[in-house]
């Protein structure tokens, strides 16, 4: 579904300096995965996210959607594909002067869908996160975990194939966490859509994800199945996902 190939990236950080923040990665994600990105700050997790939709271009290597090598795609098919990849963000990133519905009608106005098919698709989207009360609110009014679900609506106006989430719930409190990995993993097995999550909360990668990554300073260490018994894992990071570690925080 989705195929990381000898990604490479560099930034630029002030004339004549170069920073490495992706030191060739590969990464294979597959249909219906709930694929982890895990490790300390700094390691290149929301780089590489980005990577997968083109936010961040890559200086070397392939991104390929569904078998196609999307840095080679015109325009027009660039914009059809990253039309089915989602994304979502840890502070929401909606629009504050924007009412919840018209937060998820915006992806919808850019599409050209056109007025009741609109309607529909807002409706279904607010119904799938029980926000239909909340349609005619602003973000302001809301608490945490009820605008990242106005996020995941919006998100899944497009119909998308992929969501992409970047620290999904490390603004949220632990209760609210729980409920929005609820609707994640409901949004996953009930829609079939393929997620990849980056993530400092092991608890996350625990509770919803089936394979992880994790990786350190551009590079990926490890990944492995979360059901794998026989996994033998080598970072600390992997021992402590599996119970097999000493306790540490990531985000420090
Ligand atoms: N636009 C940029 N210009 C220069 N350096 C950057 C840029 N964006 C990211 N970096 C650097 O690249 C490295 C990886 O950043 P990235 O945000 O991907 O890490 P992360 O693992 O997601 O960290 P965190 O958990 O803190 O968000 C960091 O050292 C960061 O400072």
């Amino acid at each position: 579904m989705i195929q990381l190939k000898n990604i490479k990236k560099i930034y630029k950080v002030k004339k004549g300096v170069t920073f490495e923040a992706i030191k060739s990665v590969s990464l294979n994600v597959e249909k219906g995965d709930i694929y982890g990105i895990i490790g300390f700050s700094g390691a290149g997790k929301s780089t590489l996210l980005r990577t997968i939709n083109l936010l961040e271009k890559p200086d070397e290597g392939e991104v390929l959607i569904e078998g196609k090598n999307i840095m080679t795609l015109k325009k027009k098919e660039l914009r059809h594909t990253r039309q089915s990849i989602s994304m979502i963000f840890q502070h929401f990133n909606l629009i504050h002067n924007k009412t919840v519905y018209d937060n998820v009608s915006f992806p919808l106005e850019i599409a050209g869908i056109p007025g009741v098919k609109r309607k529909n698709i807002i409706e279904e989207c607010l119904s799938i996160v029980q926000l239909e009360d909340k349609a005619d609110q602003y973000p302001s009014s809301l608490s945490g975990g009820q605008k990242q679900r106005v996020a995941i609506a919006r998100a899944l106006a497009t119909n998308p194939k992929i969501l992409l989430c970047d620290e999904p719930t490390s603004a949220l409190d632990p209760q609210t966490t729980e409920s929005i990995l609820a609707f994640l993993k409901k949004i996953n097995q009930e829609l079939n859509i393929t997620m990849v999550i980056v993530t400092h909360e092991m608890d996350v990668v625990r509770k919803i994800c089936n394979k992880v990554a994790v990786m350190e300073k551009g590079s990926i260490l490890e990944e492995f199945t979360l059901s794998d018994q026989q996994y033998d894992p080598k970072s600390e990071i992997a021992k402590l996902i599996l119970n097999k570690g000493k306790r540490m925080k990531l985000n420090a």
